[in-house]
């Protein structure tokens, strides 16, 4: 009957429209949407459930652009949050509680520059969470990270791909069926991280992305550390298509990156000495 068929035709498409229909309007004209959903206090996040028990929000951050990630087995309870930001740290364990999840491990993609973690404040608060960040970010965590290691929660698990480039220690996390990669900031949508201070190298960015990244499935869902202008996801195929930077040669994407001309991040000097020891909360 209709219902029936509507709800398989909704089931079917779930995974394609990826967000909750109602969810999908604010996808459109996010960008000026922003400041306004902030101050409203409305929390703008995508949400996942699929067919392997992987339960995922996206959570955004609106002074930093930040996006920390929320993944959980939906069975066992257990749960992994990436780039967690000080300031959220009580949206986040809201919802975490909310849900009735398990958080054991707080991941961070690398030593942020433009925020502090709140990775060190959520140990504080959760009995038994571990840190985690690359053993070649020079911060300290619970868990040093090494390309290849994961990070398992229940059934599930993130595999440790590093793509050092925009820092020495970024790392990107890939889910064990490779059909979402958690880039940070070594692959933004539409651009990448910068490669100005910390270690930045363009050309080692340029090759981490190649190498580590567009060789993922091309339907891979890639999440980045931030957006700036109101996306929330793309695919390995979307950015080896349309990325203005990544597309163009090496010597090509040089030079967009010399003439890049940000500001430094406001925060840069305190939240780096904050975050090599896991934000101001210590590890
Ligand atoms: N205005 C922000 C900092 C914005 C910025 O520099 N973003 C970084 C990632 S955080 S270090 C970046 O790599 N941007 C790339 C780009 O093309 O925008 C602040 O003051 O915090």
């Amino acid at each position: 009957d209709m219902a029936l068929a509507a709800s398989r035709l909704k089931a079917l498409l779930s995974p394609v429209l990826h967000c909750k229909p109602t969810r999908l309007f604010a996808r459109y004209n996010v960008a000026a949407k922003t400041a306004q959903l902030s101050k409203s206090g409305l929390r703008l996040y995508c949400v996942r459930m699929d067919s392997t028990g992987v339960l995922f929000r996206q959570l955004f951050e609106p002074e930093s652009c930040t996006y920390t990630y929320l993944l959980a087995d939906a069975d066992t309870k257990e749960a992994v949050l990436i780039d967690p930001v000080l300031e959220t740290v009580d949206r986040d364990l809201k919802l975490i509680n909310e849900l009735g999840l398990k958080l054991k491990v707080a991941a961070n993609t690398h030593c942020h520059a433009d925020h502090i973690t709140g990775s060190g404040l959520l140990k504080q608060k959760v009995f038994g969470l571990k840190s985690a960040i690359s053993k070649n970010s020079g911060a300290t965590a619970d868990i040093m990270l090494s390309d290849g290691d994961t990070i398992s929660f229940g059934k599930h698990s993130l595999t440790v791909r590093e793509t050092p480039g925009h820092t020495d220690g970024c790392v990107t996390y890939v889910t064990g069926d490779q059909s979402m990669a958690f880039t940070g900031d070594a692959l933004l949508i539409r651009g990448c991280g910068r490669t100005d201070f910390q270690q930045g190298c363009s050309q080692k960015l340029y090759k981490s992305v190649h190498q580590r990244i567009f060789t993922l499935p091309g339907h891979c869902l890639l999440y980045p550390g931030h957006d700036y202008k109101g996306q929330t996801v793309s695919t390995v195929d979307e950015e080896t298509k349309f990325n203005p930077r990544l597309t163009k040669p090496l010597d090509e994407f040089v030079k967009i990156m010399n003439n890049l001309n940000l500001p430094k991040p406001a925060k840069i000097d305190i939240a780096v000495p904050a975050n090599l020891v896991c934000g101001l909360h210590d590890v």
